[in-house]
């Protein structure tokens, strides 16, 4: 009953949009977020564990053992489990971090490939790339997202994961629930390794646009002053307010966080209606700047990453509670 009612719900609000064309950006965002709260899954006694999600992250080495963390612990502030699946090297040091997390220290084993597929089935999305590197795991990396698509679950591919996806594009390029979440930097190196002309800096929107068509109409995510979302459709822009602070580790946060609305999103939405990967793209997006902002009220340039994460309880509230 539910999905039948959201669909109802998502086609009168998309009809408006495409019909007018481009609506007000204020009324778009309002229509957007609205969608991302008819995905939240309520809170009831009658559910049981891993029911509202248990997200895996790719990711973690001994350069980095924040990044796959942040995008962990992000996770599993909105799902009810959260895996990380790193290297032997980086696991002590992640599940040092936090009890929460249950840490796989398998990424760098002769049989990777076959301990990750061992989870697969109880995974409902994944997170590739967060601290993944980008030595030797990359070949392992791209079995682990080729037996994934088998699943169809959404993928979100984020930092390293991206730099697979330069070198390799066919490895997600057309999967319908694949999700990219560049950085300018690795935007622009995507772009220039799936278009032959330079890319045009002044009209990101439609380098995007052309990004996501040459990958088949993936969802890709432009993070930056705004956050421009495409499946090759249609451009959705998000600019909730967040600050000048630019420390490291949000975009973990961001592609953590969009692991769950992802899962969340292919539960309730019928593709056919509008594309769960925009709406979850658009929720995790406002989510990262709602804690940016609020962070930086408290702390002000001396503002974490960290900060943020504890923010995210809040900032959930503020955005899809109220
Ligand atoms: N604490 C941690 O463990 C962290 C680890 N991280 C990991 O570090 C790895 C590399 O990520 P990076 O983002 O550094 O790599 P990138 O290749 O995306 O960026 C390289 C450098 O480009 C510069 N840059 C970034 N955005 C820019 C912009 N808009 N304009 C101009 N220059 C810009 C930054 O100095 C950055 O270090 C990834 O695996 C990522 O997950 C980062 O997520 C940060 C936090
Ligand atoms: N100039 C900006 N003004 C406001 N918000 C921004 C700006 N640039 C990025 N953001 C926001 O910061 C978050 C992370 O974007 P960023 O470009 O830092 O990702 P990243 O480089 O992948 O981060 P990470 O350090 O985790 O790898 C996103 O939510 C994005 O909306
Ligand atoms: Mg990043």
């Amino acid at each position: 009953m539910l999905t039948r009612t959201v669909t109802i719900f998502v086609s009168s609000v998309f009809d408006r949009y495409y019909s007018l064309g481009s609506t007000s950006h204020r009324g778009m965002d309002d229509d957007l977020l609205s969608l991302v709260k008819n995905t939240i899954p309520p809170l009831t006694s009658k559910k049981h564990k891993g029911q509202d999600g248990r997200i895996g992250i790719i990711g973690g080495c001994q350069d980095y053992t924040g990044a796959p963390y942040f995008a962990a612990i992000s996770a599993l502030k909105g799902a009810d489990l959260s895996h990380v699946f790193c290297t032997k090297e980086a696991a002590p040091v992640i599940k040092s971090y936090s009890p929460e997390l249950i840490v796989h220290p398998v990424l760098d084993s002769p049989n990777a490939v076959e301990e990750i597929e061992k989870w697969l089935p109880r995974l409902h999305s994944l997170v590739v790339g967060p601290g993944l590197g980008r030595e030797g795991l990359l070949l392992k990396t791209v079995k682990v997202i080729e037996k994934s698509k088998t699943r169809d679950i959404p993928i979100v591919i984020d930092a390293d994961g991206l730099w697979l996806v330069t070198q390799q594009p066919s490895v997600i390029q057309g999967y319908h629930k694949g999700i990219l979440t560049p950085n300018i930097m690795e935007f622009t190196r995507l772009y220039q390794a799936l278009n032959r002309e330079p890319m045009d800096s002044s009209d990101h929107q439609h380098s995007l646009m052309q990004l996501s068509v040459a990958m088949g109409n993936l969802t890709v995510v432009l993070k930056g002053e705004q956050d421009v979302i495409t499946d090759g459709s249609k451009v959705f822009t998000c600019s909730l307010e967040g600050s000048g602070r630019r420390c490291g580790g949000q975009g973990d946060l961001l592609s953590g966080s969009m692991g769950v609305f992802a899962h969340w999103g292919a539960l309730t939405l019928g593709p056919l209606v509008v594309n769960p990967s925009v709406v979850a793209a658009y929720g995790a997006c406002s989510l990262t700047r709602q804690c940016n902002s609020q962070a930086f009220q408290r702390h002000g340039r001396s503002t974490t990453t960290s900060d943020m994460i504890q923010e995210i309880g809040s900032a959930f509230k503020k955005l899809f509670e109220s």
